[in-house]
């Protein structure tokens, strides 16, 4: 089937302008020139220790071609290039970038920045962000790791009291870094001022082996980023100079006086801003294992329909198209709200670190933890259902999609666990509605302004602005029961905590509900805003998939389900609109097969040559018969025959 749009251009849609599309290919064609930067045999064949090796060699091949290949200035390029050669299986780099240099950018005084932060990007150092321990992660408060304050020397001392204080899963720290970002509570003259970020050196410059007083290691294998060392780390009362707090927002003089931040939770920039980036982050994930799935759909012939000469192809079933479909239009629909949500993140550093204007962080804090356990969430949903799609041979690891998978659903617990986020959300929407029963509506925000609209009578959505009050309804009706559950048992005398606890299931589906409008509506604005016709009317096919599945999936949520025989039939008639462009609108992704990594997902389409390619090329097919079967097998036959 030939599709009705050209995927070069909706490249540029999907990456936000012609010029970094065009560029990506350009650099996906320079990796494919350098074999030094592929990976020197299939990832899945090797061993932990092999991976780490393998990531470790071609960082070092990619940071000496890296000048002729991209602007190293440039963010978008590096992300793209690094995401060709190293893959995602984790790196020795992989927090320096996403979190070390932005902590120390988000946190560091100028001063901070003049002695770290060239030596940061130049590589000379390697950083990670050490913030959670053996005993915790989402409760930032009861964090035990402590930085005192001695005046007497003006260092810190930072400690472990117990084993539940070791940081614990930090990545890139176990065996790469040589510096850390940690975060320990700030104790002066026996106060505890709750945690703050430290810039913390760990091992020696020369040797790489750990300083004195400092324990660090690999806490071992995980269901994914084995490519990866998260590690381990203890302090024995290890001493760092004043100056190494970074204190662009608190700080400490040298006679102990403390100067706090403007805003309590100035110090969470670096989460905040990978919690703004994983929408688009998952999109891609998802993107991935949807290509390799829709392809090989493309390919894969089972079964007859009308045609009893020929099999089908598996990508006519409605049934195939109903499990990876709605997935193909969450992918762009979370590409396009996480580009909206990097935007609103760049302007809140902007306003906090040049103005000092701390007044958007509640709303981002809100949105953002959302944001990433709904897309976490689905990205999963899908990812797993791509694997279904390709029956057998979606579990063979020459698909790679279960790598994908345990790389995704990694980020439901990174970053925030996502039922702690949802919570967080939910404080916001309750305060929300708290205002508006107390006549305080116009001090809403305009994310939350439909929580003050009144209900009307549901009817059957025929525009796109329809679905979209539907769900603000059903999103606004959620809110008002969690919340008026919840204060119910305030009122009844019941603490607040524990009657936040009582109300927690549906607080979570609030939260949910909010982020799902949140996504639907940043989608049908983006669609909408596209000049070239044919790309919005390819993208509006994707975009009806969406309102139609999602509101499907909450239907419970209305009072009258009869509609929703409607928007079955819309659904299903939807599916079929998008089949023709279905393939394309992945392509447009842009994947190599070098990035890709999937032997079921390759461009040529050759399924079945290259999966027997591929398990010829398994190390146990090196000789005929296994030592382990002479060891073993044949004498058990052996003594059976006796
Ligand atoms: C750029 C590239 C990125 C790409 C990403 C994509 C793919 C990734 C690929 C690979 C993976 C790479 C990296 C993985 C990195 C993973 C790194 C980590 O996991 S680092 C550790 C992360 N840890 C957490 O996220 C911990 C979660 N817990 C918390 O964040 C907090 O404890 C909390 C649950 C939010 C509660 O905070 P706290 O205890 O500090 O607050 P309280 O005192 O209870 O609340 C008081 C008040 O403050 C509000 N609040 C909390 N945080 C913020 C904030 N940041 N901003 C604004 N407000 C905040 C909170 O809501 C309360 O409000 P109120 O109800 O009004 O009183
Ligand atoms: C792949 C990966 C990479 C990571 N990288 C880093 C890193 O680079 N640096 C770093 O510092 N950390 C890192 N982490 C740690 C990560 O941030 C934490 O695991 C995460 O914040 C969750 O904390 P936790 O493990 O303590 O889970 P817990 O908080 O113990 O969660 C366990 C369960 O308890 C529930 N729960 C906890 N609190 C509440 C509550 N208040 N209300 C209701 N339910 C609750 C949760 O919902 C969950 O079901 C990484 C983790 C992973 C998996």
């Amino acid at each position: 089937m030939t599709a009705t749009f050209d995927t070069d251009r909706m490249a540029a849609v999907i990456y936000g302008s012609e010029k970094l599309a065009s560029r990506r290919r350009e650099i996906s064609a320079a990796v494919s020139r350098i074999p030094e930067l592929h990976d020197s045999r299939p990832l899945p064949f090797m061993d932990r220790l092999e991976k780490v090796t393998e990531m470790t060699r071609k960082l070092a091949a990619l940071n000496k071609h890296l000048p002729d290949i991209i602007d190293p200035n440039d963010y978008e390029e590096g992300l793209h290039l690094y995401h060709e050669v190293m893959g995602m299986e984790g790196h020795p780099l992989a927090l320096h970038e996403v979190m070390f240099i932005p902590g120390l950018i988000g946190q560091g005084s100028d001063e901070q920045y003049e002695k770290w932060l060239g030596r940061a990007r130049r590589r000379e150092i390697i950083g990670c962000y050490a913030q959670t321990e053996l005993g915790h992660g989402s409760n930032l408060r009861s964090l035990e790791t402590t930085a005192s304050y001695d005046p007497s020397t003006r260092e810190f001392i930072i400690h472990t009291p117990q084993i539940t204080a070791l940081k614990w899963w930090p990545g890139a720290l176990g065996k790469s870094s040589n510096y850390a970002i940690v975060v320990a509570n700030l104790i002066i003259r026996d106060r505890n001022l709750g945690p703050h970020p430290f810039m913390v050196q760990l091992r020696d410059e020369e040797t790489h082996r750990p300083l004195q007083g400092i324990t660090v290691g690999d806490i071992g294998p995980k269901m994914a980023f084995n490519g990866g060392d998260n590690g381990f780390l203890g302090f024995d009362n290890y001493r760092i100079p004043l100056g190494n707090l970074l204190n662009r927002h608190a700080r400490v003089e040298e006679d102990g006086i403390y100067v706090k931040p403007p805003h309590a939770k100035v110090g969470h920039s670096a989460m905040i801003r990978v919690r703004s980036h994983m929408a688009t982050g998952q999109a891609w994930l998802l993107a991935h294992s949807l290509i390799i799935a829709v392809r090989y759909s493309a390919v894969r012939r089972q079964g007859f329909l009308e045609d009893k000469t020929r099999e089908v192809k598996i990508l006519d079933y409605q049934t195939q198209q109903y499990r990876l479909f709605p997935s193909i239009a969450r992918a762009y629909a979370f590409i396009f709200c996480g580009f909206e949500t990097i935007r609103l993140y760049d302007q809140l550093i902007l306003d906090v670190n040049k103005h000092g204007n701390t007044s958007g962080m509640a709303d981002l804090h809100a949105l953002t933890s959302g944001l990433k356990s709904v897309v976490t969430y689905q990205t999963g949903e899908g990812i797993e259902q791509a694997r279904m799609a390709c029956g057998g041979h979606g579990y063979s690891m020459a698909s790679y999609i279960s790598e994908i998978y345990g790389v995704a659903i990694g980020g439901c617990t990174y970053e925030g666990e996502n039922m702690v986020m949802l919570l967080q959300l939910a404080r916001y929407l309750v305060k929300s509605v708290e205002l508006i029963k107390n006549g305080k509506s116009k001090e809403l925000g305009p994310m939350v302004a439909y929580l003050a609209e009144p209900d009307t009578q549901e009817k059957t959505p025929l525009e796109l602005k329809d679905y979209v009050k539907l769900f603000q309804m059903m999103s606004k009706r959620q809110s008002w029961k969690a919340t008026e559950r919840y204060l119910k048992l305030v009122e009844g005398g019941v603490s607040r905590d524990v009657a936040w606890n009582k109300t927690a299931v549906e607080l979570t589906r609030a939260s949910r509900l909010h982020t799902r409008l949140y996504i639907m509506e940043t989608f049908i604005r983006r669609v909408s805003s596209i000049e070239d016709m044919n790309l919005r009317m390819v993208l509006r096919d994707l975009v009806n998939v969406h309102v139609n599945y999602e509101l499907l999936d909450c239907g419970i949520y209305l009072h009258d389900v009869s509609l929703l025989d409607s928007i079955k039939n819309q659904l299903y008639s939807s599916l079929h609109s998008l089949r023709p462009n279905a393939l394309s609108l992945l392509d447009s992704f842009q994947f190599s097969d070098i990035q890709l990594r999937s032997v079921l997902g390759r461009r040529d389409g050759h399924v079945y040559e290259n999966l027997f390619e591929w398990a010829k090329s398994s190390p146990l097919n090196v000789s005929d018969v296994l030592p382990s079967v002479d060891r073993y097998l044949r004498p058990m036959m052996e003594k059976a025959k006796l």
